[in-house]
């Protein structure tokens, strides 16, 4: 029996890879451009929803990036990044996510004077109080916050300093992001072996737009407990009846390193040519540890529902490995592991038997 829609969203989910910035609601955004006068390519919410997507829709990660500036742009006050992490909160809790790690790139919110620190309270601060709103609702949802440096910058070592600063306040984990090509992993080092050291997590935006040469050094320089993507993992795998792993895609299935896979920005990226076209398949069931997840909801016009019902439709899944897909997440989560434990004990087991029967 094929799984309907509004099952998938009462399913519980968990999402690992998500953007705050690439997340925010067109409505959200016309409102809080009209107040600090920013340009937007449209002022209708539906019309602006769709321009997002249209121009993500671009085949390359760096001209996907370039819609990124009308977010930012909007997010560089207190009141405006409360407001856009509660409603994060809010919607993801709505779409039956559980348990989310959402991250975003301080240093890009220091335009009207904030500094790090206070764009990281204002933050963290909005996800309890859409946490709190969707408890009352009766929609329990965690949210973990990561906390991202971008590549092409050179502040990945004050970012990981200020993750550390708030890890007992909600931070569970760092990451780097922006265009991958000609900003390897390696030039930040100093911050993973800061982080190292200081018994952090971390996971690095790897093998998206640039392939293997990034993916061994997110894992054999630095460190990396996952990966961002991780898609092109493929290109070391000689597909056929009995497909041969390389070396690196060994270790990475062996050491079970989690693949923060997402589907539909790999699509718009052109990371993979279709959804039936995507790695994801062949990556599922040659068992790594595969995780999906919705990556910027707003450029890709999706939700974690979305993302799971186009698999639903693309390889013929059914609530095993919906399941699996989210256990995978839960285990390589960032909270602790008796934390971890009961989100999948207590919350996602019960409710995929029951959905199963
Ligand atoms: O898929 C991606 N690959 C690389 N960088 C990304 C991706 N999605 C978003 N960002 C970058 O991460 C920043 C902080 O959230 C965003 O502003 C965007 O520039
Ligand atoms: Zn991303």
């Amino acid at each position: 029996m094929a799984i309907g829609y509004e099952d998938i969203v009462k399913a519980p989910k968990a999402l690992l890879h998500d953007h705050l910035d690439g997340g925010l609601r067109p409505a959200t955004i016309v409102e809080l451009a009209a107040a600090v006068d920013h340009p937007l390519p449209s002022n209708d919410p539906d019309e602006l929803g769709r321009w997002f997507v249209a121009a993500a829709n671009s085949g390359s990660l760096e001209r996907y990036l370039e819609t990124f500036a009308h977010t930012v742009a909007v997010m560089q006050t207190a009141d405006a990044l409360r407001r856009v992490a509660a409603e994060c909160a809010w919607d993801l809790a709505v779409d039956g996510v559980v348990y989310a790690e959402v991250r975003f790139a301080p240093e890009q919110h220091l335009d009207r004077g904030l500094t790090l620190d206070e764009v990281v309270e204002a933050v963290l601060a909005g996800f309890a109080e859409g946490t709190g709103r969707a408890a009352d609702a009766g929609r329990s949802i965690r949210i973990g916050t990561l906390l991202t440096a971008m590549r092409h910058a050179a502040r990945s070592q004050e970012i990981a300093e200020l993750s550390v600063r708030h890890r007992d306040r909600g931070v569970v984990g760092f990451d780097i992001a922006g265009a991958e090509a000609g900003f390897p992993p390696t030039r930040h080092l100093d911050a993973f072996e800061y982080l190292q050291r200081e018994n952090f997590h971390f996971t690095i935006h790897a093998g998206e737009a640039f392939g293997l040469p990034s993916i061994w050094q997110a894992i054999q320089w630095c460190g990396a407990d996952r990966l961002g993507h991780g898609v092109r993992i493929v290109d070391d795998i000689t597909a056929g009846d009995k497909p041969v792993l390389g070396r690196l895609a060994a270790y990475v299935r062996d050491k079970r390193i989690p693949l923060e896979l997402c589907p539909s920005s790999n699509v718009q990226t052109g990371a993979a040519s279709s959804i039936a076209e995507h790695p994801i398949g062949l990556l599922r069931d040659l068992r790594f540890r595969v995780t999906v997840n919705t990556d910027n909801r707003l450029m890709s016009g999706t939700s974690m529902s979305r993302e799971m019902a186009l698999l639903v439709e693309a390889f013929g899944y059914g609530w095993a490995e919906l399941q699996w897909f989210t256990v995978n997440a839960m285990k390589s989560a960032f909270i602790p592991f008796d934390e971890r434990l009961a989100i999948i004990d207590e919350v996602i087991k019960p409710a995929y038997a029951k959905l199963r029967s």
